[in-house]
């Protein structure tokens, strides 16, 4: 996950490969109450790992239920058989709605029945989202609910003993929100043993698709819902959650709109593979292809896999009404960019209503791209954008927001003047899809020289490793150390006994290195090399096969891998005159010899080496003559470069530096 502030795309140009999609929030969360309630252990498959199941899971947890999970990755809960274990319990939500209507209804009810006393909190976005159709319900009933804010809202109290009133039908509106009935339809069953209970939605039900999967999985737990239409809900009398043992969680069909639409715009090759949705998916959400289709989509569709490829280009406006797939239609709302005319989304008042007031954040977020966009109370027209403003968007705590507007970056497939876009808090798509933008980077590519690169040059011991460490931290950048590559190439060959004079067989070797780097480790073939490469002596070593032309070429690809997405920090000699002449910032770094030799010696020993502070000064002066004399890519700052010298400054300080100067070469800089 990019636990960064922001984190910048690059103009994207082509897609194709496969994705593994998370599990389903909508399921994950509904499995997880319903297994915490039931009597006996659920074992959940492929549980979605993310903000809002975590909260669900502290939840239960704090109920009493017993969680395990084992090695391969299945979790086992252990529910509480409808029997209250704790009576006085104050539970945080976070923004998880799909937390804090169905515990509000199940909890309300067991507090009736049971006694005790319950605060249900959440984020102050939470303290926003109505709940007072759930609540009035409730209240309706017979459960004791006050709402200690604001009227309607959370936070809740839910006391009890009290007494409920079953004969007659519950009522709920069904305009607002699916959830409130997805709610008491998970909830009532605690109070169906001795009579049928009845709900009765008034109005017309919006988002049916999720109260099917609500219906669906309670039929898993042992609970058959009879259904008259959408208006009228019976819990049979005698109804009692069991658990089915194994569940398996589907993929999530909402998080499958984001690479359903990347294969529209960019899988002009190879398809898209999307695994672990397709029809036979319980989700509505996976209608989102059929409106991906009437854009211009190709689709193959298997049980539960998807293979998208782009057909239709530009892609065909369409003016949809999208109450059935309120949650993906908002990617959508981007699609339309890449299209021939407007696109309309009709019927999306629930978008008002959600993480943000989504209308209002997708039509601000977009026109700031340059697009022409209108908005009603429940709809939102966008129209097809060629003339792209680099942006930077606000997300809002809304990780689809975040995630969709990630396929804006392939702007350079309608224009000439490809920009790039910042997401601002990448990481609120923890909330449904922590690697999100990991995932995304596997399956698109973009144009090397659109890939930013920084490039940290300067002598031994300046700070070059340390300042591109952070910095490449704070972007979410890769890191290149280069030198390590030059320390790599001279070990391998003074392991083989390699004159390391002789320039061919050293730079054999180099074109050979079978390098690898796993969690902050380098390994050379089998071997962990980690240690062995941050001698003095490999460094000294370094130093002297550097300096062939050969050993250079040789190692020049390698270093050229490592411009990936979503862009580079290279630290070195040369980094920015001659294997990344094009960097947008090339920063040469220099300190005194005296203060380097200080900082190397006390790295050194930090590490437990020990070392002499006078010959470590002869040995980086020798090798700084080295590296600035030899023939090839001397050490010298590139013309363009900017001159740091950090003699004076901290590790924090020259970092902020060079984030600035990295702002001022970002188009958006003006609107952080
Ligand atoms: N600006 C700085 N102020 C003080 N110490 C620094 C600074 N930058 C780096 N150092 C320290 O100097 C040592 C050498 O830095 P390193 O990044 O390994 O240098 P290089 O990669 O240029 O050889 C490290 O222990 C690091 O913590
Ligand atoms: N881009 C690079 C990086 C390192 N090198 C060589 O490799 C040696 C070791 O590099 P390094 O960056 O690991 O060295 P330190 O600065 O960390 O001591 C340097 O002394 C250079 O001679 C190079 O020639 N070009």
């Amino acid at each position: 996950m990019f636990k960064i502030p922001f984190l910048d795309l690059p103009p994207l140009r082509s897609a194709g490969g496969t994705v593994r999609l998370p599990g389903s929030k909508s399921i994950s969360n509904r499995v997880l109450l319903l297994a915490g309630l039931s009597e006996g252990t659920t074992h959940v498959h492929d549980l979605l790992d993310s903000d809002d199941t975590a909260v669900m899971l502290a939840s239960l947890k704090e109920l009493g239920c017993d969680l395990r999970t084992d090695t391969d990755g299945v979790l086992h809960v252990t529910g509480i058989g409808a029997q209250l274990r704790t009576a006085d319990t104050k539970l945080f939500l976070g923004n998880a709605g799909t937390a804090m209507r169905p515990l509000t209804a199940a909890l309300a009810l067991l507090v009736a029945t049971q006694g005790g006393q319950f605060e249900l909190s959440g984020v102050p976005r939470m303290h926003e989202r109505p709940i007072g159709d759930l609540v009035d319900a409730l209240r309706g009933l017979g459960c004791q609910i006050e709402c200690t804010g604001q009227e309607g809202y959370p936070p809740l109290k839910l006391t009890g003993p009290s007494a409920l009133q079953l004969d007659q039908p519950v009522r709920v509106r069904g305009d607002v929100s699916s959830q409130f009935l997805t709610a008491l339809l998970l909830a009532l069953p605690l109070v169906a043993q001795d009579r049928p209970v009845v709900i009765e939605v008034v109005g017309e039900l919006i988002s049916r698709p999720y109260v099917f999967i609500t219906l669906a999985l309670l039929a898993r737990f042992g609970i058959e819902v009879q259904q008259e239409g959408w208006q009228r809900f019976t819990i049979p009398a005698g109804s009692r959650y069991r658990s089915p043992g194994a569940v398996h969680v589907e993929g999530d069909a909402s998080s499958a709109s984001y690479f359903v639409a990347l294969g529209a715009i960019a899988a002009t090759g190879d398809p898209l593979r999307i695994e672990g949705v397709g029809h036979a998916s319980l989700q509505g959400d996976v209608r989102f292809v059929e409106a991906a289709q009437a854009m211009g989509a190709r689709v193959e569709q298997g049980p539960n896999w998807l293979e998208v490829r782009r057909g239709a280009w530009p892609l065909h406006g369409i003016d949809l009404d999208c109450n059935h797939i309120p949650d993906a239609a908002m990617t959508l709302a981007v699609m339309a960019l890449y299209a021939d005319s407007p696109t309309t989304l009709r019927n999306i008042a629930s978008w008002r209503v959600k993480e943000t007031d989504r209308i209002a954040a997708m039509a601000t977020e977009l026109q700031k791209l340059g697009a022409q966009v209108e908005e009603g109370p429940d709809w939102i027209r966008v129209h097809p954008l060629r003339d792209w403003q680099a942006a930077s968007i606000h997300t809002y705590d809304d990780h689809r927001v975040a995630m969709c507007f990630s396929l804006t970056a392939f702007n350079g497939l309608v224009t000439p003047n490809a920009v790039s876009v910042r997401i601002l808090d990448p990481q609120c798509v923890a909330k449904t899809f922590p690697d999100y933008f990991e995932t995304l980077f596997e399956v698109v590519e973009a144009h090397a020289e659109d890939i930013p690169v920084i490039t940290i040059d300067g002598p031994t011991a300046s700070g070059k490793g340390t300042l591109a460490d952070v910095a490449a931290h704070a972007l979410g950048y890769v890191v290149l150390d280069s030198g390590s590559l030059y320390r790599a190439c001279a070990l391998a060959a003074d392991r083989e006994d390699i004159d390391l004079n002789d320039a061919n067989a050293v730079a054999a070797i180099g074109a050979n290195l079978n390098l690898s780097f796993k969690r902050g480790r380098v390994w050379l073939d089998e071997d962990d090399i980690t240690d062995a490469l941050r001698l003095e002596a490999t460094g000294l070593m370094a130093s002297q096969v550097a300096a062939h032309p050969a050993v250079r070429a040789a190692l020049n690809q390698l270093q050229l891998n490592f411009r990936r997405l979503p862009g580079l920090v290279a630290d070195g000699r040369d980094m920015g005159t001659a294997v990344f002449p094009d960097a947008a910032l090339k920063v040469f770094l220099t300190a005194s010899a005296a203060t380097r030799a200080e900082r190397r010696h006390k790295q050194l020993i930090s590490k437990g080496i020990s070392a002499n502070i006078e010959s470590l000064r002869q040995d980086l002066e020798n090798r700084d003559a080295r590296d600035k004399n030899r023939a090839a890519s001397p050490l010298h700052p590139a013309l363009d470069a900017r001159m740091l010298d950090n003699s004076l400054q901290t590790i924090e300080e020259s970092v902020e530096l060079l984030l600035n100067w990295w702002a001022e070469t970002r188009p958006f800089a003006a609107q952080r």
